[in-house]
This record gives C-alpha cells, structure tokens and sequence, in this order.
C-alpha cells in the first residue's frame, strides 16, 4: 500500500487497523468524505479471514467430514476403517479458501490509492498521529487495531515447537502430539477439529469452564462429551518446560505429567495497544492500559477519538466488530452523535455438538426471579435418525411474564437454534409466545419446544384455546 501524501493537511479521520472494524468505520467513513486515510500495521485482509474465523471453520469442517465414518457402521455403510486423512492436502485446502477469502477483503482497500498506509501508527495527542516518522492530524481518530494471542512470556519454547491461530493455518504438517492449553472458544474449537484429524490431543484449562459457558448443568454435558475424544486437565495452570535432552514439550500439572511434540496456545488475546500512545489521550487507563469507552457511541471520554473491534476488548467477536466499526465510522463524521443499541448477545464455539450462549447468560441471572427449562437430545426424535444425539439445551425466563432471558446449549445444529433465540429475546417475545409459533416435524427444533414446554408449565396457566397451551405426546417419535 502506498506512502501519505497528506503531511500537512488536516484529515476528517484516520483510521488505525484495517480488520473487520476498521473496513467497517472505512465503509461508512467514505460515504461521507474523501478527507481519510487508513493505516495498516500488520498483513491486511483481516485477522477474520486470514487467520480467525474462516482458517478455523476450514479445519473443523475437514475435521468434521472425516468424523462422520464414526457413525457410518450404525447407519449400514461399511468400509469406514479404509478411510485416511492426509494431512498436508487438508491444510493446502484450508488455505487455498482462506486466500480467497482474504483476497475477497483487499479488494476494500485496493481502490484506495494513497490513502491506505502500511505502517503502525502511534498517537502523538487526540488528533495526531505518528506513521513512518511523518506526523498526520485529523479532526477524529478511529483506534481498530485488533487483538493478538497471549503467549506466556516463561513458556521459552523453540518457534518449531509453539504454535497460535497466527502460526496453526501455515503448517504444512502438524504435530504427532500436540497440548492445547486454553480451552475457551478458540482452544475448544481447534482441539476437537485436530484430535478429529488424528492428532493426539490433551486439552489443559486453568478454567473448569470451557469454551464460554457460565451454566454448570451444560457445561458438564459438554465436559463428559469432549473427554471421550480426547483427555482434558482442567482447573489449574499447566507448567509447560521444553526439554531438549527427550527432545519434547514436558506439560505438568498435579495430575499430569506428559511429553508432546508441541503447543497451541489458545490462553485468550490482549487488544494491540502497545505502543499504541494511549496514555497521550489525557484519560485514566484501567490495569489492561485500556481507556473508558461508551459502548453505545464508542468515543473514548469526551475525546474526538474512538476505539472498535478486538482492540476495545468489549465483545470480541466478528459481529460486533463489525458493529462497532460501523457506529465509530458513522459518529466520527457527523457532529452530533448517535447513540446505538448493542445487538442481543450471541456466542457461538463451533465445536460439535456447538456450544451457545445467547441472552443473558446462566451467570448473571437473578434466580428468584427466574424459571429454566431444559432438554437432552439423547432421545430426540431427529437427532437420533442423524446419530447426532447428544447434548443438553436450558432455556431462561421471567417467572413472572414468561419473557426469554436467555440459553446456553451444548447441542446439535445448536448455532441455529442460538439464532432463533436471539430473534426471540431481541422481539421481548415470552415463552408462550414462541409455543404459539409453528415447529415442524421433525426437526431439532421439537427439542427447543421440549425445553420451552418445561418453562410454561411452570408459567401460570393460558386458555386452552391458545395453540401455546398444546402438550407434549411424550414419544420420542412425535417430539
Ligand atoms: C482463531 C480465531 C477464530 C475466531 N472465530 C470467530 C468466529 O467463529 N466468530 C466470531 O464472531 N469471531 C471469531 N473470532 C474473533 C474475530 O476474528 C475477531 O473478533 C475480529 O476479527 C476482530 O476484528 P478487528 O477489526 O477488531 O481486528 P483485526 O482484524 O485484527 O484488525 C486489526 C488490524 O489492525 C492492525 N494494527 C494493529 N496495531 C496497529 C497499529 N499500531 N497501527 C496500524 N495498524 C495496526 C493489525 O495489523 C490488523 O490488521 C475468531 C478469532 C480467532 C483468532
Ligand atoms: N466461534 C467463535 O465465536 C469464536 C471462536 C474463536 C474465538 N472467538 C473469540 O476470540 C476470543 C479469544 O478466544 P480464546 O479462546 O483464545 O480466549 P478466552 O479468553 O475466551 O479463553 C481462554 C481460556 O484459556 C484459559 N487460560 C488462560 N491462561 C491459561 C493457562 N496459563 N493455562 C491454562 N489455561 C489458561 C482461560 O481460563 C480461558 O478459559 C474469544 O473471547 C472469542 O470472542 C470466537
């Protein structure tokens, strides 16, 4: 990309990081004016496309094909112990889609000429910033620069041995036996795609959480159907010791003590606002070096600055990336500013089954004031044709109008079933209102109303006029 030609003027915006929130504020930002530039520290086409969201579901999905044949002598078909991966072609299949991807992404910064920059940017104060040893000023600021994998500073592995989402998608082969340390949604995520592919996976977390659950009902379905893929350590943090004598990672806890070939890290990321210049913004920073932000404006203080995507820590996810680049964008060119109302809160792990939290989670619900309704898949009418049976769906209501809360799940086609809740919560519908709806048969949606039927007849009673009020046959065949 090429070099500034706007030293000495005065900017309507810059933009700093070019991933899905700053394309977002880009997208909005040049509607409006021509007066901008955006700068790039890193590769561009997006931490999403290059090595987030896309790489990842490339290897689940690969991981998931191969997984199939585990079920296919149930359904008749023979000969699935012939099947083989071969590792380097799916990983050039992975990344032959994700260039694509990324090359889908370029093309928004292509046309730009001069006013893409590659370089890291650094604030000098609230309207001017520092790139390849030129100063820039601009009336607004817009901060997007993404976030970056945590890697523990005493873990001093050889590079051949450490691997993060950065490094994962480049191998060309990978690790007979591989530590995943981590087990939120990224950690969760890669180890069940990988021991799927045939690698030999333990799983470490220092929580006995995994992949974003706060509801312990479901996190333990969801624990007892992992550790029968692969091992899991979870509740402490496990001592990771290159030991070059054996030629292997040592990983140590108190109940384990193992030699693997090498490391993904997946222990969370930290927004990228090192040597950012926050701290010449003027306004208290909290213990991550974090300023205060308005979710719904995503100004910082009352400064003609703001900051979107990974980097304000807020909701790390691509959506909300995109959402907060776009109100940054938009408020960064007008002079009065528009307040957003944040989307209802969706978490998708794309594990399988998938694991969700939508609403508000189990966590933070006032249990006086709320009642639950669950399911299990193990006998469910549609999930049993696919041998997909398996896993566990709660759902949360008010006691006292029936309104939706919320559900955390471990379940399957569970990223669906999350969409059709947040709709659900974003409309304030009430549990009966959803029982009103029509549910096809059959479908593993009959398991949601399953869980919905559960949280109504704890609700005072309806009409029996209303198609809400209608029972369950209690046959796993018709529900
Ligand atoms: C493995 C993985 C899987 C994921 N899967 C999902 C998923 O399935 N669904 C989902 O919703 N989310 C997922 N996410 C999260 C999602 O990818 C991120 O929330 C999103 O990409 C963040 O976008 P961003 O614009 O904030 O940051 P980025 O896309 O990282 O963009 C920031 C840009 O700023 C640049 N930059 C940094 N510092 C500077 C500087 N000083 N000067 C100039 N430029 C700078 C960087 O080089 C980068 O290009 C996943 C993430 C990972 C890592
Ligand atoms: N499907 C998705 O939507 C998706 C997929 C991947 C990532 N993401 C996003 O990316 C973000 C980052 O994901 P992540 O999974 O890396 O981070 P995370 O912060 O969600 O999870 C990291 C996990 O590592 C554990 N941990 C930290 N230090 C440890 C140590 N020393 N030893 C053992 N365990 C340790 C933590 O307890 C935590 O459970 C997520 O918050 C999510 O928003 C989303």
């Amino acid at each position: 990309m090429a070099n500034s030609n706007f030293v000495n003027e005065t900017l309507d915006v810059i933009i700093i990081g070019a991933g899905s929130a700053g394309l977002s504020a880009l997208r909005e930002v040049r509607k409006r004016t021509e007066q901008f530039v955006i700068i790039n520290g890193g590769p561009w086409g997006t931490t999403c496309a290059r090595v987030g969201c896309m790489p990842s579901k490339l290897l689940i999905e690969a991981a998931n094909a191969f997984h199939r044949r585990t079920t296919f002598e149930t359904f008749g078909i023979r000969g699935a112990d012939q099947l083989m991966v071969n590792m380097t072609s799916v990983m050039q299949r992975v990344r032959e889609l994700r260039d694509d991807f990324v090359a889908s992404t370029l093309k928004a910064t292509e046309v730009l000429g001069t006013k893409a920059i590659s370089g890291r940017a650094r604030l000098l104060n609230p309207n001017q910033v520092l790139i390849n040893d030129k100063k820039l000023t601009a009336k607004k600021i817009i901060i997007a620069t993404g976030s970056h994998p945590i890697v523990p500073a005493e873990w001093h592995l050889p590079e051949n041995r450490l691997l993060t989402t950065d490094t994962l998608f480049e191998q060309k082969t990978l690790p007979t036996r591989l530590a995943v340390i981590g087990m939120g949604p990224i950690g969760m995520e890669m180890a069940q795609a990988l021991s799927r592919l045939g690698i030999k996976v333990t799983a470490f977390g220092s929580n006995k959480q995994i992949g974003g659950l706060t509801d312990p009902h479901v996190n333990e379905v969801a624990l007892d159907l992992l550790s029968q893929e692969f091992p899991l350590y979870l509740g402490e943090r496990a001592k990771v010791v290159w030991e070059p004598g054996e030629n292997c990672v040592r990983i140590r806890t108190s109940e384990v003590d193992i030699a693997v070939d090498g490391v993904l890290a997946a222990l969370g990321r930290r927004p990228n606002i090192d040597h950012l210049g926050l701290e010449t913004l003027g306004v208290p920073l909290n213990e991550q070096g974090l300023p205060p932000v308005n979710p719904t404006t995503m100004q910082i203080a009352d400064l003609p600055v703001f900051l979107a995507g990974d980097a304000s820590d807020y909701k790390p996810l691509l959506h909300e990336a995109a959402d907060e680049g776009h109100i940054a964008g938009l408020n960064a060119v007008r002079e009065e500013m528009i307040c957003f109302t944040r989307r209802t809160p969706l978490g998708i792990v794309f594990s399988d089954p998938s694991i969700t939290v939508v609403g508000n989670p189990f966590r933070s619900l006032n249990h006086n004031e709320t009642v639950i309704g669950e399911v299990r898949f193990d006998h469910q009418g549609r999930a049993r044709a696919a041998q997909s049976n398996k896993g566990m769906l709660r759902v949360y209501a008010k006691s006292a109008s029936g309104e939706l809360l919320g559900a955390e799940m471990c379940a399957p086609a569970g990223e669906h079933m999350a969409h059709l809740l947040a709709l659900a919560i974003d409309q304030s519908l009430t549990v009966r209102d959803l029982l009103g709806m029509p549910f096809y048969h059959p479908v593993l949606e009959e398991g949601l109303r399953t869980a919905l039927r559960k949280v109504a007849v704890q609700l005072p009673a309806i009409s029996e006029s209303d198609l809400a009020s209608c029972d369950a046959f209690n046959v796993a065949a018709l529900d």
